[in-house]
Order: structure tokens, then sequence, then C-alpha cells
């Protein structure tokens, strides 16, 4: 099947009438075609997006929300169809696929209800007379770049607080993963959304992601994903004048101090670790446990990932699916070959033998340990199912090596003492800290984002979104 970029309410060819193949990363089965657009195809979305936006903006909240919960009703009548594609094209396992797919809802259903919450805060004037209040204003056209990992979570939860507060959107999603921003748009399409409110280019990034942070008429950027594109985009869109948001990479610490309870702590690494193949901005790469259940732990933890089930991830026993894609596969090796010379292989480390697995892009679950501080495995960002372990002798040598990194978003620790808890929700140096729970996971009400190279300093997701998505209006208002 032929799919088509959503323009100005119309399904439209890409200028160059080329297109690209969607293919699972499970056995390279087809998921159709998908535009293989250039700047002109940006150009007219973002077009779209200027012309909609006055008529769009001065609509109440409630009635933009209307909108909201259709799209909501709809993707939720298809879910099964739309977490199967998901599942397909991304390869992600069947229980997180259907979970992903229900969050779009929830969040669709999340900023739906902020229409009914306040946009701002009456304030008490120096003048006895003046009336004193904040209000919200939208940007207008907003540009939204979206990865493959979480390819229908991420594009709502950018999509929906920039269209609940009256802005209009052009949504680039990676290419890797096109079919699940298609239901999406389907969804609006189907809800009846004004045409031109929300336009999506398929195509490649370094082809069509720059036309749309350059753009004049596009007054913001969100972007979630590398942080080599991260920085590239955040530059540029500084030197325009836009505002702009980065969610990045992580090298996201668990720490499992002798206290805790050891069969949690392992499936709570397992988790935080394997899920998605370990291809989460949020997954658990590094594993710091106190020296004195060091050996019990790591053993547990070897025998645990070893009985992990690897394969086709629409089977619901399946834990472990492909990796994205050959390249995200053949990154992931490359790093475990380096670790093989940096430190001791504990399982894992190589592709599976079964003959199914062969025609995807599968690796098996890795674990290092005597890993040095220094080591690549130690520092850069994987995007794999590998760990990283170490030990150490106390919960002041954990935290300071948690910390010892660039990245800043996610972290953990497995344990009952309430003291250190407290401590290290003080001490770790990210956006997220979970205590005894794995470190991955982003509920819609809360604030979802980094520290350090992780991000960009601001919070997607819950409250937070207004801060980005809208600007603040003092009103300073006197009868005559
Ligand atoms: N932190 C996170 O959530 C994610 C991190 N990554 C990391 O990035 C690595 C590469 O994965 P990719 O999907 O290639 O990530 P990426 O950063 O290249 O792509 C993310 C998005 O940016 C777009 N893009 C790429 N080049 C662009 C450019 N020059 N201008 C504007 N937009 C551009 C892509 O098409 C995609 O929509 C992964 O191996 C992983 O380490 C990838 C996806 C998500
Ligand atoms: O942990 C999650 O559920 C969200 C992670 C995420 O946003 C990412 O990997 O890009």
């Amino acid at each position: 099947m032929r799919h088509l970029n959503y323009i100005n309410g119309q399904w439209k060819e890409p200028s160059t009438k080329e297109y690209k193949e969607n293919l699972s990363p499970h056995n390279s089965e087809s998921l159709g075609e998908f535009p293989s657009s250039v700047a002109a195809d940006i150009y007219d979305a973002v077009a779209a997006a200027k012309n909609a936006f006055p008529a769009w903006k001065k609509l109440s909240i409630q009635q933009r929300a209307a909108y909201l919960q259709k799209a909501a009703a709809i993707l939720k009548e298809n879910i099964e169809e739309i977490g199967r594609d998901l599942i397909r094209e991304e390869g992600k396992p069947f229980s997180e696929g259907m979970g992903e797919a229900g969050r779009a809802v929830s969040i669709l259903e999340y900023f739906a209800a902020e229409a009914r919450q306040p946009l701002g805060d009456v304030i008490p004037s120096a003048n006895e007379k003046t009336f004193l209040y904040t209000t919200r204003t939208p940007l207008g056209p907003i540009g939204l770049i979206t990865p493959w990992n979480f390819p229908i979570a991420i594009p709502v939860w950018k999509m929906a607080p920039a269209l609940i507060y009256g802005n209009t959107v052009v949504i680039k999603p990676a290419d890797l993963t096109p079919k699940s921003v298609y239901h999406v748009m389907k969804a609006f399409d189907e809800a009846g959304l004004p045409a031109g409110v929300l336009n999506c280019v398929f195509g490649r990034g370094s082809v069509i992601g720059n036309e749309l942070v350059k753009h004049p008429d596009i007054k913001a950027i969100s972007f979630t994903g590398s942080n080599q594109v991260g920085r590239q985009i955040q530059k540029q869109a500084v030197e325009y004048g836009k505002k702009v948001q980065m969610e990045m990479g992580g090298k996201n610490p668990l720490i499992v101090l002798n206290d805790a309870d050891l069969d949690r702590a392992v499936e709570i690494a397992v988790g935080g670790a394997f899920k998605s193949t370990g291809q989460k901005c949020t997954a658990t790469s590094r594993v710091i446990v106190e020296e004195g259940i060091y050996e019990s732990f790591r053993d547990m933890l070897v025998k645990r990932t070893k009985e992990l089930t690897i394969g086709n991830p629409l089977h619901e026993g399946t834990y472990i699916g492909p990796a994205v894609s050959k390249a995200q596969l053949d990154g992931v090796l490359e790093m475990i070959e380096t670790g093989k010379s940096e430190a001791t292989l504990l399982c894992g480390g190589e592709v599976p033998e079964d003959e199914e697995l062969k025609s995807g892009f599968y690796v098996k679950p890795t674990i290092f340990e005597n890993v040095p501080r220094n080591a690549r495995i130690a520092r850069e960002e994987i995007f794999g199912p590998v760990i990283a372990l170490f030990k150490v002798k106390d919960y002041e040598e954990a935290v300071e090596m948690a910390n010892d990194t660039e990245f800043g978003l996610s972290a953990a620790i497995c344990t009952n003492n309430l003291t250190l808890a407290r401590r290290f929700v003080e001490d770790a140096e990210v956006g997220l800290v979970h205590v005894n729970s794995e470190t991955s996971g982003a509920e819609p009400q809360l604030p979802f984002g980094g520290c350090k190279n992780s991000s960009s300093g601001s919070r997607e997701q819950g409250k937070a979104a207004i801060e980005f998505y809208t600007e603040v209006k003092t009103v300073y208002m006197d009868p005559m």
C-alpha cells in the first residue's frame, strides 16, 4: 500500500513522486511505501499550518479539546491494528507495543482534560483599581521531529500539547517508523480536524528535517533523538531565533544496595536494560552494585538474562525483539566488540543462532563486568541490550559513579533504606529518579526530561508542557 503526506487536510503525493518501503526489522516484511519528501513538501505543509493558525487559535480551548477527544476515541477503536503495526515496524515486543499504542490514547485524553485547567494567575496589584492577571498565548506553527524508538507515544506527547494550547503543527516522523504517525494523522482526519492544523511530511531527516528547522514561519522546534542531531538542530534553531526543545541520550544508572530484595532488583535491572531491546533514552545501561551482594546479584542477573526469550515481537511470550534496523544492530555489535576488549563478557555478546531469527536484526542481551570507568561501554550511549556492571564499596561511591557521566536523564536505586533513598533523590544529577522501579517509563501527567547533555533543560508532558508550547501574557487592566 502507498501512503501519502498529510498536508492541509489532504493526502498528498510528495513532489518527487518517490517512495521508500517501510520494512519490518523482524523479517523485512513490507508495511507499505511512504513518501521520500523534499523541501517543497515542507514549504507546502508550513504554508498550510500558517494559514490555519489564526482560526485555530481563536477557538476556545474546550473546542480544541473536542478534536483531541475524538481522535483519542478513533485510535482506541483501532488500537489492535495500530499496536500490531507499531510492533511490526519498530520491533518492540507485544505487550510493550500494545502498551505504547494505548499510551497515545491516554496522552490525548490527558491533554484534552487540560482544557478545564486554569491558564494563568490573578495577581494582586499595588494599585487599588488595577486588575492584574496572566494568560497564555500559542506560538504559531510548530515543527516536531521525532525518533523511531517510541513511534507513536513521542509524536503524540508533542502534538497533543501543541494543539490544545492553540498552535498548529508540522511533524516529520522518523523515516524508519512512519506507519504509527500515519495512523495518528488518519485519526485526526476522521475526527474532522480543520485543514492545515496538523500536517505530516514523511522522509529523511537529513533532507527535510533541516528545512523545517530553518523555515521562517516555524516558531518553535521540539526534537527527540540522538545528541549529534539534537545539538545541530539546537544551534540552527537558536541562530534563526526560534524556541527549541530537545530530549536526547542517556547513560542511565541503576544502583543496587546491600539491603535490596535481589529478585526484585534483578527484574528491575532486566526490565530497564532489555525491554525494547535497550532502545530507550531511559534504558538502564550501568548497574552499580554494593559489594556485599555483588556476586549473588551478578549470578542471578546473568541466569535471568539467559532465560529471556528472543524472537518474533508479535508473539506474546517474547521479551526481546530485534533492533530497529541493520545500521542500529551493527552499531550495537560494534560497541559489544569494543566492550570485549575493555571488560569481561558475562553473557550474550553475539547474534542468536536460531534459523528463524537470521532474517531479523537480533542480538543477545549482553552483560559485562570489570568495566573500567573510562571504557566506551561505560560512557557512551549504546541504545541496545547491553549492561555494564560495576562493584562499589558503599552508597557514596555508587552515587559518585552514577553521576560520573555527561548525561542526566534517569536514575534508579533499589533499597529499603528510606534515608539513602531520600538522599539519592537529592544526589542524583538527573531529571527522573526511580526508587525501586526501573529507569524507564513516562506517565503523561508528569514532567519528562533530563539534565546535563540529555536535554535542553525544558520538560515535556504534564503541567510542564505548557511552558514550551505557549508564551505568558501579562495583563494590566484598569477602568477608564
Ligand atoms: N534519545 C532518544 O530517544 C533517541 C536516541 N537515538 C540515538 O540516535 C541514534 C541514531 O538514531 P536515529 O533515528 O538516526 O536518530 P536521529 O537523531 O538521527 O533521528 C531523530 C529524528 O531526527 C531526524 N533527523 C536526522 N537528521 C536530521 C537533520 N540533519 N536535521 C533535522 N532532523 C534530522 C530523523 O529523521 C528523526 O526524525 C541511535 O542509535 C540512538 O543512539 C535515537 C532515537 C531516539
Ligand atoms: O521511558 C519511556 O517510556 C520514554 C523513553 C523515551 O522517551 C525515549 O526513549 O525516547
